[in-house]
């Protein structure tokens, strides 16, 4: 196991200059049966732990990590209101409609050199967790009283404004947040009448969806 970047003499291409490494985590989890944690059985979960390397000959280094595919949704206290109007908008105003996203973040750590990595066992294992669970704490707010989104966009800045706040080893963090729709549907009956459900059917929805990301880093941050 090297340490340092000598690999890079010892393999003996003077033509390589760095080494790009990524690793993708599944999610294994331990099954659950009548209330009880299995022994020896795992399914497999939904959101990846992901990570890049980027070591070069002269020894700096860039290291990201990530989450991908982490789905999420909630019921209510959620709104999109206020926008620009023009003569195409057709989306009505709503301060009550369910919200969900995939959410993919990837942030970057400020240790330019091997050498400057913390030495503390479970170091990356840890910091992943603590910003998944800060990053699911602000998107849905409290279990009890929960939080009031008005818009994608926001909520989103908020969640990466909170890993800065929270982690002064995060450099910079990217956060892509597609809107998954599911729009309230109401049925028509035989003659024409509609049928009002209250908004307790929904219609999941591939399209249009928009694609709304962001990347905030602190000022000295190299990202
Ligand atoms: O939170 C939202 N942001 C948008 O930009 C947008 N656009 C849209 O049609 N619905 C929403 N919701």
């Amino acid at each position: 196991m090297y340490q340092d970047s000598s690999w890079l003499e010892d393999c003996k291409v003077s033509k390589v200059t760095a080494a790009i490494v990524n690793i993708v985590e599944k999610p294994w989890e331990r099954v659950v049966i009548d209330g009880e944690l299995h022994k020896h059985g795992f399914k497999l979960g939904s959101e990846k732990h992901t990570t890049e390397v980027i070591v070069h000959k002269s020894g700096s280094l860039q290291v990201t990590s990530g989450i991908e595919g982490l789905s999420v949704l909630k019921t209510t206290q959620s709104g999109f209101e206020g926008f620009i109007r023009d003569k195409y908008t057709a989306l009505p105003e709503t301060r009550e409609r369910m919200l969900a996203t995939e959410v993919s973040a990837s942030w970057r750590y400020p240790y330019d050199s091997l050498s400057g990595i913390p030495s503390k066992p479970h170091y990356f294992n840890e910091r992943y967790l603590d910003i998944k669970r800060s990053l699911m704490e602000t998107f849905f707010g409290s279990p009890k009283e929960g939080v009031y989104s008005p818009s994608v966009q926001s909520t989103l800045l908020q969640m990466a404004r909170n890993v800065l706040n929270s982690f002064p080893d995060v450099a910079s963090i990217k956060l892509k947040m597609p809107n998954i729709h599911f729009l309230p549907v109401n049925l028509s009956s035989k003659n024409n009448q509609i049928v009002k459900f209250n908004d307790d059917v929904y219609m999941p929805t591939d399209e249009p969806h928009g694609s709304i990301e962001a990347s905030l880093s602190r000022i000295h941050s190299k990202m």
